[in-house]
């Protein structure tokens, strides 16, 4: 069914990071109206749609969003009012012709994704359907996503010298969502007890998680695995497991891989993820290598890749086109799903369809500065993918997004749960 389009206006509100981004609202001749809040990563990739920033250091550091606003109220609200659309790829296709670059720079991604969302919202609800019914695509069976915690931060997510960004809880042995929030929960609250009863700093990285000061990453393994214990769980597939993000390209210069001060090649890295799997109940591995780094992921994929996901998160930027390469290429088996690395839903759907159709697992993403928008919870549902990180179960920016997969767990019984996606 085609929509009119009345009314694209954007704001500048702020991030979990208190930086600016923006709030979209698309309103339809129905009287549909809905918002979204744009969120933003610190640990980019290269190749990433890249967002629109003032540059004027008066006004947040250089950091404001009034150019991507006054982009979404002029360029952008004159192409969409007083039209009508048959749907959100037709309006997302207008969006990329408007821009005109490949990367989106010129009205900026962060404007885009914005109104995107927003979009795919006040349809959804002209339609009557939930947001997460109606992203579901023709012939896919939405289901709920088993939930990773990122519990302990480093990187440059946190003020600590742990060089690994992202330690991950996945209650892979949950037998419902609300389980599995739980569960996340109850270690996350033995992990703070664990820390002080450590005399380890309990404060918080970007991602809500903690930052101890340790460099090692077994040290933090290591912690997990008690904490996972004491919290009453076992550390394992029956219970608890643990996901990685080292986020390697931002540690990989000149070639090595800097981790707790020794200068590792590729093979030397992979040779330490082959202990830590040894050793540690670890069933995801994301951005285990730099995105620059094909040769050693093709090694890395061929030497683990049947033991343990390994997700693609800068190095394929939610790019079909790059995914179909690294699918060509045997590089990685799983995606990282962000819809503001891409920069509009429909292009996120059909990187989602792509590694469906090539057996490569998805894995829906938050970015590390988060508004309390929600959008990524409906999405991992409605995509059938399996699978959501949204940082720890803290912080009200992370904390919406998992209150409202228990919200749609709880009206709708008949959704499955797990991580199975590959098979769905
Ligand atoms: O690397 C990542 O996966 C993300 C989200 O956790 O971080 P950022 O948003 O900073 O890119
Ligand atoms: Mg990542």
């Amino acid at each position: 069914m085609a929509h009119e389009i009345t009314e694209v206006r954007a704001m500048e509100i702020l991030d979990s990071r208190g930086r600016p981004t923006l709030e979209v609202t698309v309103g339809l001749r129905d009287g549909s109206i809905d918002v979204a809040g744009v969120p933003s990563g610190a640990s980019t990739g290269r190749r990433e749609a890249v967002e629109r920033r003032d540059g004027d250091p008066a006004r947040y550091d250089g950091q404001g969003v009034q150019g991507a606003v006054e982009a979404v109220n002029g360029e952008i609200a004159d192409l969409l009012r007083g039209r009508t659309w048959t749907g959100l790829p037709n309006v997302d296709t207008a969006l990329i012709d408007l821009d005109g670059t490949a990367n989106k720079s010129r009205l900026g991604a962060n404007a885009i994704v914005g109104v995107s969302m927003a979009c795919a919202r006040a349809l959804a609800a002209a339609s009557g359907r939930e947001l997460w019914r109606w992203l579901t695509p023709a012939g896919v069976q939405p289901r709920l996503p088993v939930p990773s915690f990122n519990v302990i931060n480093g990187g440059v997510h946190a003020p600590n010298p742990l060089d690994f960004q992202e330690f991950m809880i996945t209650p892979i042995g949950a037998p419902s969502m609300a389980e599995a929030v739980r569960a996340g929960a109850q270690v996350y609250a033995a992990l703070r007890r664990l820390l002080h009863s450590l005399h380890e700093v309990t404060g918080l990285g970007d991602e809500g998680g903690f930052a101890p000061q340790i460099r090692e990453p077994e040290d933090a393994l290591r912690f997990l695995v008690t904490a996972i214990e004491n919290g009453g769980y076992r550390a394992g597939a029956d219970g608890v497991m643990i996901a990685l993000d080292p986020a390697a390209s931002e540690f990989h210069h000149d070639g090595r891989y800097r981790v707790a001060g020794a200068h590792l090649s590729s093979s030397e890295l992979i040779d330490r993820y082959t202990e830590m799997l040894a050793f540690f109940p670890i069933w995801s591995i994301e951005d285990g290598l730099a995105e620059d780094d094909w040769d050693g992921w093709a090694y890395l994929t061929a030497r683990l890749g049947d033991q343990v996901q390994l997700v693609g998160d800068d190095i394929f930027v939610t790019n079909t086109a790059i995914i179909a390469d690294a699918i060509d290429q045997r590089i990685g088996n799983a995606a990282l799903i962000k819809v503001n690395q891409i920069g509009t839903v429909t292009e996120a759907l059909h990187a989602i369809d792509t590694c469906r159709q090539a057996g490569y697992a998805q894995m829906v993403s938050h970015r590390s500065g988060e508004t309390t928008d929600t959008f990524i919870a409906d999405l991992a549902v409605g995509s059938g993918c399996g699978q959501l990180k949204t940082g720890a179960p803290a912080r009200g920016e992370r904390i919406a997004k998992y209150n409202r997969l228990l919200r749609i767990a709880a009206e709708h019984p008949e959704l499955a749960y797990g991580p199975c996606s590959v098979e769905a």
